[in-house]
């Protein structure tokens, strides 16, 4: 089916809205009256723009406050139409969309509503314009999507439909089997949108938070699911109002919306991409950095030995057991300080993986970073992290342990490690994205999102992981962007004796985060410890969580540049990521770094 997206869901000029639908690969646009209003290009132009890029124009968009009012007032309204349909067909636009009326003089009355619309219909008809009559979810007297059937049904004008729009039909909790019962050629446009789910004044729901299907809590795909069996055959489009996306570049939330577009497509079978192959672990986790020294201590602390070097690059792979951090020295990656670019995820099938990626508009990374290096698949996530799919000594896949030289065994003390998960900051503008991103492109499943109370500002973290928990992500968005403390990114290693981990590592001379005894106060009021658990905990500065699962131990390193390590020991099931305790890890690392000054 044809897609389309509405230019209110975009930033910028008419124009920029335009390119980045077009570049996106959007087939149709709606155009947002404000948009053209405030644009130079003549109608004309506009509509020349529009064929340039491949782009129809689907719908003109709002009409307001038409129907059921007093004869002197419609008459206005038509002499307003009237002039709003010559101007369609210089757009060549032959859709328009009327919201049912706001006005305090509109009238409760369904039969005046129909008659008018008719009237309405009837100089459309005039002008060969189509009219599209949608429930507003804060009409006046009509506001479900029911309603403004019934009244377009009895209107029973040919030039006459009904435009649906997601939004208005779930945000009130309307039953959407209805729209089954609807014919297919009366439904004459079909809006899609999500939103998170809140408790608020329903307009205000609608104007500043609505997200593409799949970033909120709609059943988007429900409804779909209704209006396809209806026989809908027009263009789905998506129509967002969202204060964010307002703000945020074109191009990047056009690119955003499609993926959201496509991955709706294939639940309903509309679209089928490569299907989905969910990681089954994490094969390494690239740290870059200006200095290798501080990195270096840290994971020889860790008890991580430094295993191997790449062939043709400053990079050296450091492992323990399962646990993989390459640490890249390279020019190009001076300029930011440590942090965590790269992430390989063991792929069942790398190139199939990378093909659902590309079908899903994410961008794929050339397949060599250097000549005679593997042949690599890489995405890019939306923060910019680099993504391999990999196959590590599996035969007859490309590996990129091939290559790296062997320069020492992999020996340490103690127990292999794995990385338990990975917390990655995002731009504030790309949160929501990024969960759809993972979710779509790599067959992670998202989790609840949390907030957490930093000092200086509110973070929100949002998982996404694997069923069986060999993949975790911490997705997270933080304060002020300068905020380093709060948008530092960390790597978590699993280990299944904390304790020892915790002193192993200080006795290397890693120093723990330390922890307030007021912390320590509170976990002895929620739990009961066996003698001496507590002390322990306190003194090493592990920190304690329990679900209905199982329990969470975890303590934290020093920081280095942007990265900091974690120690977890997950029990009896434990799902979750110690958030009850992160307002305490965050407050201390605040600490630390005042202290430090660093
Ligand atoms: O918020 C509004 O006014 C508005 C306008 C047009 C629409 O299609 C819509 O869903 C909402
Ligand atoms: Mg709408």
């Amino acid at each position: 089916m044809r897609t389309s997206i509405a230019t209110v869901s975009l930033s910028g000029s008419l124009t920029e809205k335009l390119t980045a639908a077009s570049l996106a690969g959007f087939d149709g646009v709606e155009i947002f009256e404000n948009d053209l209003l405030a644009s130079p290009l003549t109608p004309e132009e506009i509509r020349a723009r529009c064929a340039d890029l491949g782009l129809t124009i689907d719908l003109y968009q709002p009409m307001r406050d038409v129907e059921a009012l007093p004869e002197e007032e419609f008459g206005r309204a038509l002499r307003r139409a009237r002039h709003k349909f010559e101007l369609m067909r210089r757009l060549g636009a032959d859709t328009v969309l009327v919201c049912s009326s706001v006005s305090p003089h509109a009238v409760d009355d369904d039969a005046l509503a129909a008659e008018q619309l008719g009237r309405l219909a009837d100089l459309a008809r005039d002008h060969g314009i189509r009219v599209a009559y949608e429930a507003l979810a804060w009409g006046r007297h009509i506001s479900t999507y029911d309603h403004a059937w019934q009244v377009v049904e009895s209107a029973g004008h040919p030039a006459l439909g009904t435009c649906l729009d997601s939004f208005h039909i779930l945000s009130r909790g309307s039953d959407p089997e209805g729209i089954g019962d609807i014919p297919g050629d009366k439904i004459f446009f079909l809006q899609l949108a999500d939103a998170p789910l809140l408790a608020m004044d329903v307009l205000q729901w609608s104007r500043h938070y609505r997200c593409f299907p799949g970033q909120g809590g709609f059943d988007v795909a429900g409804l779909l699911r209704h209006v396809l069996r209806a026989g809908y055959d027009g263009p789905l489009s998506l129509e967002v109002f969202n204060d964010v996306f307002r703000q945020s570049e074109a191009g990047p939330t056009a690119v955003d919306a499609r993926r959201s577009l496509l991955t709706l497509q294939e639940t309903v079978g509309l679209a089928a991409p490569p299907a989905p192959a969910p990681p089954t672990g994490v094969a390494f986790a690239e740290l870059v950095t200006p200095d290798a020294a501080p990195v270096a201590a840290a994971l020889g602390a860790l008890g991580f030995a430094r295993t191997a070097r790449h062939r043709g690059k400053p990079v050296d792979l450091w492992q323990r057991g399962d646990a993989r951090v390459l640490v890249n020295t390279g020019p190009a990656e001076r300029r930011d300080g440590t942090r965590l670019a790269a992430v390989g995820l063991e792929a069942p099938d790398p190139a199939g993986a990378a093909r659902r990626a590309e079908a899903l508009v994410a961008p794929v990374l050339p397949r060599r970073r250097a000549p005679g290096d593997a042949p690599l698949e890489a995405v890019a996530a939306p923060d910019g992290t680099e993504l391999f799919f990999c196959a590590t000594e599996r035969p007859g896949l490309p590996d990129w342990r091939a290559d790296f030289e062997d320069v020492a065994p992999p020996s340490y003390d103690g127990e292999p490690w794995r990385v338990d998960h990975l917390s990655l900051t995002q731009p504030w503008h790309q949160f929501d994205e990024a969960a759809l991103f993972h979710r779509a492109v790599l067959g992670l499943r998202p989790q609840e999102s949390v907030d957490v109370a930093d000092p200086y500002g509110l973070l929100r973290s949002r998982a996404v992981s694997t069923d069986d928990g060999a993949v975790r992500i911490v997705l997270t968005v933080g304060p002020a962007p300068t905020d380093d403390t709060a948008h530092a990114q960390h790597i978590a290693l699993a280990t299944d004796d904390v304790v020892a981990a915790a002193r192993s590592y200080r006795a290397a001379g890693g120093p723990l985060l330390p922890i307030p005894a007021n912390y320590y106060d509170d976990l002895a009021a929620r739990f009961e410890f066996a003698d001496g658990e507590l002390e322990t905990y306190r003194e090493l500065g592990i920190l304690y969580d329990r679900d209905a699962h199982g329990t969470f131990r975890h303590c934290y390193t020093h920081t280095v540049g942007r990265v900091f390590f974690e120690l977890v020991q997950r029990d009896g099931g434990y799902r979750g990521y110690g958030a009850a305790n992160a307002p305490v890890r965050l407050a201390a690392q605040h600490a630390v770094r005042g202290f430090t000054g660093g």
